[in-house]
């Protein structure tokens, strides 16, 4: 594969002179681990970066834009020492192939598990093989047609009452908006409740538990602690909400998991449910939100497609959302993948090699932690044209630039651990879209452009505002 073209950064960066002095800056390039003599591997090329902190000061403030930098510096195989390991980064589709099919059943979830794990321990991502595979299909059971079809009633419900109660108007806040909204989904269609009083409680304690990943200091203070003691919180609000959903037969998330009994008889412990609840709760809500998020902010810059979307949704009327009916809006399908794209709500997947194993003709030493940057390979002008464009009809039958490569798109993951909610993060987020454009016109000024926080997951900085009128 040819090496990519210089990219320019695909969101913005501060350009202050300490983010292009890091970003240009090269350091001697050293190599991870040499190759057993007469394997005929090269070495993974990298540099450690400064000492203690590596090149984590690089990541948090630059994200993507230094992961295109590394790329076109040491090509799709590298490494760099951050966040106290050395870390090899995966890049482009041949190469999170590779990892994430994982063949070889070389690379390992304790990945995640150095960053997220005492915040989501025992979350289904963060469990391996057979475990996984165990987990993964008692957990399938709550996931079934059936099921989701009765779950998507549910989100239109909650949707359309949420979106009443929005008082439109200039700088309205689009992030903080949605992220009520999917919260309150997620409490609906999770738990069959709404978590009333302690909302506020609940909520800080999933923010904190998902910015702790990419605390510098590892240790029970600041972001790493609030971390810890938002775990606690929701471990507590689980364990106690848990005797009365295993009693009850109603028709959520939290009770399906209570009641998932294979035809072998496996089922879950209260443990296992409340780890999967937390971990859940966590994986729907944000990448919901933030999927929602890129949606509203390119049909507010691009009115001409907010149009076509709008007379799609407006001519299917008032009926509610069901599975087929979301089916018969192509241009918000088009939308939502090409926005899906720009802004990939999980940009980077995390493993660790249990074992020495061969990278595209790297060697790679067990025991180093491996990310692929899906935000990454969906920027990549060999795979994609005009890449930093906005062009939802680049996923129309007649291109199907996806197609490129299974790895070149990949916002939902990909391998056995793709995400388990595909299709229930779609329906949510179109049923949101859907309503949204029946209901509002809104719009951004031609020369603003949104900046996605590097930190964890591609969060708006300034929280989206837009104009917000009722139609
Ligand atoms: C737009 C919305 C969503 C996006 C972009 C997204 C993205 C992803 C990605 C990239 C992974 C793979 C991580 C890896 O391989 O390391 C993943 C896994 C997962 N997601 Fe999602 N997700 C979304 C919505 C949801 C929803 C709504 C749920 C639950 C209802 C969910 C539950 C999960 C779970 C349980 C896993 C772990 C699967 C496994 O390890 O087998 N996700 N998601």
């Amino acid at each position: 594969m040819a090496q990519s073209t210089v990219v320019p950064p695909p969101y913005d960066v501060d350009h202050t002179r300490v983010n292009e002095w890091l970003l240009n800056r090269r350091r001697p390039v050293r190599d991870l681990a040499a190759p057993p003599p007469g394997s005929g591997l090269r070495p993974v090329p990298g540099d450690p970066g400064l000492p203690v902190i590596g090149h984590g000061i690089e990541l948090l403030r630059l994200g993507i834009n230094y992961a295109m930098k590394r790329y076109e510096q040491h090509g799709p195989v590298s490494w760099a020492r951050a966040f106290g390991v050395n870390m090899v980064s995966a890049t482009g589709p041949d190469a999170a192939q590779t990892v994430l099919a994982n063949k070889d059943k070389a690379y390992s979830q304790q990945g995640w598990e150095y960053f997220i794990g005492p915040f989501f321990t025992r979350g289904l991502m963060l469990l391996d093989f057979e475990e996984h595979l165990y987990h993964r299909r008692l957990m399938q059971l709550a996931f079934t047609a059936e099921r989701l079809s009765g779950y998507l009633g549910q989100v239109s419900e909650v949707v359309r009452s949420g979106l009443d109660d929005w008082a439109p108007g200039t700088g309205f806040p689009v992030y903080r908006s949605l992220k009520q909204l999917t919260l309150d989904v997620a409490t609906r269609v999770f738990m069959a409740s709404s978590v009333g009083a302690d909302a506020d409680r609940v909520t800080s304690a999933f923010v904190d538990t998902v910015r702790a990943g990419t605390a510098l200091v590892r240790l029970p203070v600041g972001r790493w602690g609030a971390g810890l003691r938002g775990r606690r919180v929701l471990e507590d609000y689980f364990r106690a909400a848990l005797p009365a959903k295993r009693a009850s037969d109603s028709d959520d998330l939290f009770a399906a998991l209570c009641h998932a009994r294979t035809d072998e008889g496996e089922t879950f412990t209260d443990d296992d449910v409340v780890n999967h609840m937390i971990f859940l709760m966590m994986a729907a809500h944000d990448t919901s939100t933030i999927a929602t998020s890129a949606l509203v902010y390119y049909l507010g810059k691009h009115p001409e497609w907010q149009d076509r979307v709008r007379a799609e949704s407006l001519a299917m009327g008032d009926q509610p959302l069901t599975v087929e009916a979301l089916g018969q809006l192509p241009a918000l399908d088009l939308v939502l993948k090409e926005s899906m794209r720009l802004v990939a709500p999980v940009p980077w997947m995390v493993r660790r090699t249990v074992k020495d194993t061969e990278l595209l003709g790297h060697h790679v030493p067990a025991g180093v932690i491996v990310t692929t940057l899906s935000w990454v390979n969906h920027m990549l002008p060999e795979y994609w044209s005009d890449p930093l464009r906005f062009d939802p009809e680049r996923f129309a039958q007649d291109r199907r630039e996806d197609r490129s490569h299974r790895f070149a798109y990949m916002p939902f993951g990909g391998g056995v651990h793709k995400c388990i909610g595909m299709h229930f993060g779609t329906y949510e987020v179109k049923t949101l879209a859907h309503e949204l454009v029946r209901r509002f016109e809104w719009s951004v000024p031609a020369d603003y452009h949104v900046r996605w926080d590097p930190m964890a997951l591609p969060l708006p900085k300034d929280g989206l505002p837009v104009t917000l009128r009722r139609r």
